[in-house]
């Protein structure tokens, strides 16, 4: 009965995922049709008149190709653009019909250079001149899609493996099993507090699914890393994953400060500096056979040029089968160092769609993880979940479900249920039964927690005696609104004054940019807004109401000078861009 459950949901959610990807493709249609490829440019999504500045092989044997602005001066920048790690591209010939010549992903991104990794063309090899003139321009994402939609696939087909049980009890056919016992704990991080430690002993204890419930501020991702090194020290092997990057990096930097054996999966150049050290590109080539793949590496390369001036078509030909030889052995010396460094590692770390079988992991038994880890569970879309909760018999979920869902285009697949979270979805249906919640939080002054507290956390939230009175003279607030909903959530950044807020729930904005203006104990004087993305009269009215209101503040869009230490800036990014 499980597994026909598990089909149908599976079965349901590829439906909702189709319809978002026809609105993202529809989207990006709308774009490219209507707008000149100038406006795109200003845009941020395409970068006209570039040439290759250089190119070589890299990992798993792809071409890597960095362009430059296509100007005589070598300095020369790129224009402002939205251009980052992970993006999907589409490198377009700038002279004649623009043909689509490949699409790659960008690895690295500079404010003078951007580097495009290419797979194999279809004719075998991408050829780019160095004299030619190109245009770069983002495609919808599809490799997202495609991961997602084959974990999916593989949910609805799946009888029987290490996640069996685990999707029993996520589709409710299956009661979550009673919690072992467990002997007290010798914590790594003895500053815990009691609900913190609840949240521990619980999650290791439980058989199939806890979830770890944190409002913003109260040590989720302190509790997380807890759990992370206490399922290490039991001997587990812990895949650990969250929907953002940024969440990821978040983990890793943590747990590395525990000396722990950590593996991030993932496009290095999308890493945090101090991060990077634990990617699995710098591992490898830290490793032994390091000099052996850059020597392959080397060989492609220069066969490449070879092909390139080669006089006739069979010594072109020659030169295309080296490279096929050579590339079999490169990928076959890769797949060993990479299937070494992830089994010395206790905890693989990606994001949920960077855990896909179509990686690294793929090198790895289907059985090997004992745990699966996922934080900012409540902002992912289920169906991205699935990709790493297939690779083991129990799942840990950390996040706070009262905060925004994840982002979704399509707002009748969101209406349909594509916005509810895996993570929502259980605790509707499990409750008590598979929850604990963290309820001391450390960021905030009670003045602020109390409101979120009783509007959405039942009133269980209290603050940490270092934080209850504490005003804010320097730091940066995100006020995300949601329905209705405002949630604050503080970050203590030194030297910057910033607010920033979404502007959809003007009332509610306002009262909460008042009392932050009150908390930060200075007279209100000057407010500075910038918006990042819907200009809309919203914000106008904000000013006009804050300006009505308060005699003594002013209200001003920023200049190049501001902020000024004695003004507030207060910046509205959709969440993305956060
Ligand atoms: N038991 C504790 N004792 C003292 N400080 C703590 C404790 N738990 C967490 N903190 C501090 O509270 C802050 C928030 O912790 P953490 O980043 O783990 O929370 P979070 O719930 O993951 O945050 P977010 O709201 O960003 O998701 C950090 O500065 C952390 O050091």
């Amino acid at each position: 009965r499980g597994a026909k459950m598990a089909a149908e949901a599976a079965e349901r959610q590829l439906e909702l995922l189709r319809e978002e990807r026809e609105a993202e493709l529809a989207e990006r249609r709308a774009w490219q049709e209507n707008i000149s490829l100038k406006e795109l440019q200003r845009r941020g999504v395409c970068l006209l008149k570039l040439q290759a500045a250089n190119q070589r092989t890299g990992l798993y044997g792809r071409l890597l190709v960095t362009f430059q602005p296509r100007k005589y001066d070598s300095d020369a920048e790129l224009p402002y653009n939205s251009f980052g790690p992970g993006d999907i591209v589409g490198l377009y010939d700038s002279v004649g019909q623009g043909d689509l010549l490949s699409t790659g992903i960008v690895t690295r991104v500079t404010s003078k250079a951007v580097t495009i990794a290419f797979e194999e063309s279809r004719d075998g090899m991408l050829s780019v001149g160095h004299e030619s003139s190109y245009r770069l321009l983002k495609l919808a994402n599809d490799i997202t899609y495609n991961r997602i939609k084959k974990a999916l696939n593989a949910l609805k087909q799946y009888h029987s493996g290490p996640a069996s049980d685990l999707i029993d009890v996520l589709f409710f056919s299956l009661d979550p099993s009673p919690s072992s016992e467990t002997k007290p704990l010798k914590l790594y991080n003895d500053s815990l507090d009691a609900s913190q430690r609840e949240a521990v002993s619980f999650s290791l204890a439980q058989k199939e699914v806890a979830i770890v419930h944190g409002p913003p501020g109260t040590g989720k991702t302190t509790t997380i890393v807890e759990i992370i090194l206490q399922a290490v020290q039991q001997g587990l092997k812990v895949l650990c994953c969250a929907p953002s990057n940024v969440a990821v990096d978040n983990l890793v930097e943590r747990l590395a400060g525990y000396k722990a054996r950590i593996l991030r999966l993932g496009h290095p150049a999308r890493l945090l500096e101090p991060i990077q050290q634990h990617s699995l590109d710098a591992v490898l080539a830290r490793s032994d056979s390091a000099q052996i793949v850059a020597d392959v590496r080397k060989d492609i390369d220069q066969a490449f040029a070879k092909s390139k001036k080669a006089q006739d078509k069979g010594e072109r030909g020659h030169f295309l089968s080296e490279i096929k030889a050579l590339r079999k052995e490169l990928k076959e010396r890769e797949e060993t160092a990479m299937t070494a460094a992830l089994t010395h590692a206790s905890i693989v770390l990606a994001t949920n769609t960077g855990a896909s079988s179509d990686g690294p992991l793929k090198l790895l038994p289907e059985n090997y993880f004992d745990l699966v880890v996922i934080d900012e569970c409540a902002q992912a879309l289920e169906a991205s979940c699935w990709i790493p909760l297939l690779k083991a018999p129990k799942c840990i979920l950390a996040g706070d479900h009262k905060q925004l869902p994840p982002t979704i285009i399509s707002h009748k697949a969101a209406a349909k249920g594509l916005s509810l979270s895996l993570m929502e979805r259980v605790i509707e249906r499990y409750g008590e039964k598979v929850v604990k919640m963290l309820t001391v939080q450390y960021r905030m002054h009670e003045a602020i927690m109390q409101w979120a507290s009783s509007e959405m956390y039942g009133g269980r939230l209290t603050a940490h005696p270092s934080v209850a009175q504490h005003l804010l003279n320097r730091g940066v607030f995100f006020i995300p609104v949601h329905v209705g909903f405002v949630t604050v959530m503080q970050f203590s950044i030194p030297s910057c004054h910033s607010i920033s807020v979404c502007p959809l729930f003007h009332q509610g904005i306002v009262t909460l940019v008042v009392v932050v203006l009150f908390l930060c104990n200075k007279k209100p004087c000057s407010v500075i807004f910038r918006l990042l993305l819907w200009c809309d009269t919203s914000i106008n009215e904000i000013l006009l109401h804050l300006v009505r209101t308060y005699k003594n503040l002013t209200c001003s869009v920023p200049t190049p000078s501001s902020p000024s230490p004695s003004q507030v800036f207060i910046e509205s990014r959709a969440r993305h861009q956060i």
